[in-house]
């Protein structure tokens, strides 16, 4: 009978799932301790289990397909055979897969470990990207400074790993040929389960291009006036080591040049912090606190005991912050080299929002133990900081004595905001706009380098300090790359976030359209237990169900859409419109306008 039948599946797929649980924690076990402590025979044992791993998820695959539980009738079923029916780069024959994790594993070891020497004085050449680099491009004004540390850092983490990161495309290549994919670009696009995802991202891309071009226009103007115009040009590209970050992916930290009003006083949370003694610890009690104070769940005390939350003095680690988890006994930890400063504290908060989503959904199936859309993951931890970050609550938490903004102060925060999240989106897009060509052996590769600036002057109209060719190659300086970490995730979580934060916010009460008072910009959802509920029974459906259901149940919303974005950001769009004609600002960057494919 149908009964006994299902009975059949549950009983398979529940021995299935245990035997991946098990697996999962004995790989990432082996991954967190080489990537807490980068040592040849850390990276070897990682190596080792990870392969093993994969011969066993051959195995359980072979299993899935042979069951035919991909044509149940029962939807759960069918979705956890389908899932489990997918097998990634393990399906690589093993000789391929241990080359290939060689090659990424290589790749991130080189960007933790590079070092490059000091500006302009002698010394040994010992500086880190974090936090020494990253520190000098956020707070010189120096454009020579900045010009050696953006040549010494791309020249060292990137160009040396040419042949790594030609090893991965290769094997990557394989593994999609062989999982029945056009190109690895179709089997990463695959994990959005949306026929439409490209063509929705083209939209979504149209749709918040009209404001990026306002903020890049006015951005280049106001540097044009303070380093002069030798240094930035009236039309062209913004020369990207002026922009506060190694990736120009934010600006920022280069605020104090362009901020809209000057002279009214400024959150400045970095030196707040410093004055009131913030301890790294003091930073994770509060994004903790956050998510305890909306009925969620608290951080374990294994939590405590095992992550690794600032840079040892004793051995190497990947400082590029990451949460994990360990997929037994709410065993969950982050890795990060943290600072007290403002940066860290918005990165604390996105890491705790990838611990919650694990704490949420850890009693689902393995197979169901992620987000149902990739986005999803990445937003959860953007929407409390957004709450954090609102001048309302830095007042509640002692940070800042001003509650409420009077309208300069507010184009102030809405344009530092704006330099984090719109500024963002023309970045993401082309991290994958351009691994998305380079898989669909769409650029030779003679000119892999220049087709890779050629799209950030395309899409973002930034340039390098200096010219780029051929004999370069800087895609391996940012660090996903490095990783085989896919990056559209970011661009759909700042999309989502703004999704999420109005329906969390009206659930609080904090928002009501059209009302002033309860705008987007000063929603703080602290203390809400009815959007801790029901943020909760969002992140705890894991991805047990397609991730329009679940956004729909949630929001009301069927689709990434950025009306509650350019809903969030219309009084600085509105300003910066106005202003940009005031001063008479040229918009736009390259000499044809953009056409998005
Ligand atoms: C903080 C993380 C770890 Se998931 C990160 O990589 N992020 C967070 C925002 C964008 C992206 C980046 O740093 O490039
Ligand atoms: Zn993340």
């Amino acid at each position: 009978s149908s009964n006994s039948l299902k009975s059949d599946a549950r009983t398979f797929f529940e021995h299935e799932n245990e035997l991946l649980r098990q697996r999962r924690r004995n790989e990432f076990l082996t991954s967190y301790e080489y990537n807490t402590n980068v040592t040849e025979d850390n990276r070897k044992a990682m190596i080792a289990v990870a392969t093993s791993n994969a011969a066993a998820n051959k195995e359980m695959t072979r299993n899935v397909i042979a069951s035919g539980y991909v044509d149940s009738s029962d939807e759960d079923i069918k979705r956890q055979a389908t899932i489990l029916g997918d097998l990634g780069i393990d399906v690589l024959p093993e000789s391929d897969y241990k080359e290939l994790l060689n090659a990424v594993s290589l790749m991130q070891s080189n960007y933790a470990t590079a070092t490059v020497c000091p500006y302009n004085k002698e010394g040994k050449c010992t500086l880190q990207l974090e936090p020494h680099i990253q520190e000098r491009l956020s707070d010189s004004r120096d454009p020579k400074e900045l010009k050696h540390y953006w040549r010494q850092w791309y020249d060292k983490a990137g160009t040396p790993m040419r042949e790594n990161f030609k090893k991965y495309i290769e094997m990557t290549r394989k593994s999609a040929r062989l999982n029945g994919y056009s190109s690895y670009a179709d089997y990463w696009i695959h994990f959005y389960e949306d026929s439409e995802f490209e063509a929705n991202l083209d939209k979504v891309y149209k749709a918040i291009l009209p404001l990026y071009r306002e903020i890049h226009g006015y951005v280049r103007y106001r540097l044009r006036s303070y380093y002069g115009d030798e240094i930035v040009p009236e039309n062209g590209n913004i020369p990207m080591h002026l922009l506060g970050n190694m990736w120009a992916q934010q600006w920022d930290n280069a605020l104090p040049l362009f901020t809209p009003y000057p002279e009214k006083p400024f959150i400045d949370v970095t030196s707040e912090m410093l004055r009131q003694n913030f301890t790294v610890r003091k930073l994770f009690e509060l994004g903790d606190e956050f998510f305890k104070s909306l009925g969620m769940r608290a951080l374990p005390k294994s939590f405590w005991d095992l992550s690794v939350l600032t840079r040892p003095a004793d051995r190497e680690i990947i400082c590029h912050a990451s949460a994990w988890d360990l997929y037994q006994d709410s065993d969950v930890r982050i890795k990060m080299c943290t600072d007290v400063n403002t940066h860290y504290l918005y990165v604390v908060h996105h890491e705790l929002g990838h611990i919650q989503y694990y704490l949420q959904y850890e009693k689902q199936p393995t197979v169901f133990r992620a987000a149902p859309n990739p986005g999803f993951h990445e937003a959860v931890g953007d929407v409390i900081a957004l709450s954090v970050a609102t001048p309302k609550h830095l007042k509640s938490i002692g940070l800042s004595d001003v509650g409420k903004l009077d309208d300069e102060s507010r184009i102030n925060e809405l344009f530092k905001n704006a330099l984090k999240k719109i500024v963002f989106l023309p970045f993401a897009y082309t991290m994958d706009k351009y691994r998305y060509a380079i898989f669909r052996g769409e650029v030779e590769e003679s000119k892999w380098n220049c087709a890779f600036w050629q799209m950030r002057s395309e899409f973002s109209g930034v340039e390098p300090p200096i010219q780029r060719t051929d004999a370069d190659f800087d895609p391996p300086a940012k660090y996903h790359i490095d990783a085989d970490v896919e990056y559209l995730r970011y661009f759909a979580a700042h999309i989502f976030q703004f999704q999420f934060l109005r329906a969390l916010c009206t659930k609080a009460g904090q928002y009501v359209k059209g009302d002033p008072e309860k705008s987007l910009d000063n929603c703080d959802i602290y203390n809400s237990k009815e959007a801790g509920e029901a943020f909760s029974k969002f992140l705890s459906l894991g991805a047990s169900v397609h991730w329009k259901k679940a956004l729909n149940e949630f929001t009301g919303e069927t689709e990434m859409d950025p009306s509650a974005l350019m809903e969030y950001f219309e009084p600085l769009t509105k300003w910066l419109q106005a202003e940009n004609q005031r001063l008479k600002v040229p918009i736009g960057w390259g000499d044809t306008d953009i056409q998005i494919s």
